[in-house]
């Protein structure tokens, strides 16, 4: 039996070499679903036999030491590791609400409209506030000036922001403060209405009181998106997320209810990582 998130927690907890001795059960309520999936760049294997459903509409975070896979696991949701030359998963499946996302037929552009992302470091296009949020809308081809206002507000809005750009919608996005980047960042992603939302280590950046935000706005989007994070704060993951995952060595330790992860680990390597006493 797999992590499903329908589990009873003991059984959600588990190392992945003990899911990869089970039949996977089908979660209905899983929107993301890594079955089995093992992943190389080159001759390199970067991941093992990951094994995890992810719930719609919740925050799921990724730690784990450098090096681990988080970053890989989050970017096989985008595909973003087919820009690598080489890389690839060499055997299991990862389905978006059960489609297989590595199928031959998949459209690339359609998965990623499903799929925004938010970097570690904030990206703004040289353009305007409005130009960053429309960006998306435009390039699919929506035209109509009501619509894009529209949009811009509601973005702007949902990401914390719209109060404090409102009058300045015109001007350089660059113009804007390190924190208010990324939350524009993350306005952009969601204006284009994904399903989910991938961010990596998205507060590294920002100080604390930006962090703040971030943290906040992540906690309000997750009622309309699934959102999914690699951090290295765990005290981030704690306030932020539901559900965290903790890899090591390419390895999923440890999939759990967030509070029961950091409070009752059930595995060792968890435990040490978590306390400090990781080697
Ligand atoms: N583009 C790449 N080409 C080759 N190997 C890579 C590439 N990206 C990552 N790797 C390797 O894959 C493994 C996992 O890296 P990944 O970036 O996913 O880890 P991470 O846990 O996100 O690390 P960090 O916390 O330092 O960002 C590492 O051994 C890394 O060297």
């Amino acid at each position: 039996m797999q992590a499903t998130i329908e589990s009873p927690p003991q059984t959600k907890a588990r190392p992945s070499s003990a899911m990869s001795e089970s039949t996977p059960t089908p979660a209905a309520e899983a929107k993301i679903r890594f079955d089995h999936v093992n992943f190389s760049y080159g001759t390199q294997q970067a991941l093992y036999d990951i094994h995890l459903d992810i719930p719609p509409r919740q925050v799921t975070a990724f730690i784990g030491p450098s090096g681990c896979g988080k970053s890989t696991v989050l970017r096989c949701i985008n595909r973003m590791n087919d820009m690598v030359v080489g890389a690839r998963v060499t055997s299991g499946t990862l389905s978006i609400d059960g489609d297989d996302i590595n199928r031959p037929t998949q459209d690339i552009t359609e998965l990623r409209k499903r799929v925004g992302m938010v970097f570690q470091k904030s990206n703004p296009f040289p353009d305007s506030i409005y130009g960053n949020i429309t960006y998306g809308l435009r390039i699919a081809g929506v035209k109509d000036k009501n619509i894009l206002d529209e949009a811009v507000e509601t973005s702007l809005r949902g990401a914390a922001l719209w109060d404090e750009v409102k009058d300045r919608l015109q001007t350089s996005a660059f113009g804007l403060s390190g924190g208010q980047q990324q939350r524009l960042c993350i306005a952009r992603a969601v204006a284009v209405r994904p399903e989910i939302i991938l961010m990596d280590e998205p507060c590294s950046a920002l100080d604390p009181i930006a962090t703040a935000k971030v943290e906040e706005l992540i906690v309000q989007l997750k009622s309309e998106f699934t959102i999914v994070m690699v951090t290295h704060n765990m005290e981030q993951a704690t306030r932020c997320s539901d559900r965290t995952a903790f890899y090591y060595l390419g390895k999923l330790i440890e999939y759990a209810p967030t509070l029961q992860l950091f409070q009752n680990p059930g595995q060792k390597q968890t435990e040490e990582y978590i306390t400090g006493r990781f080697s």
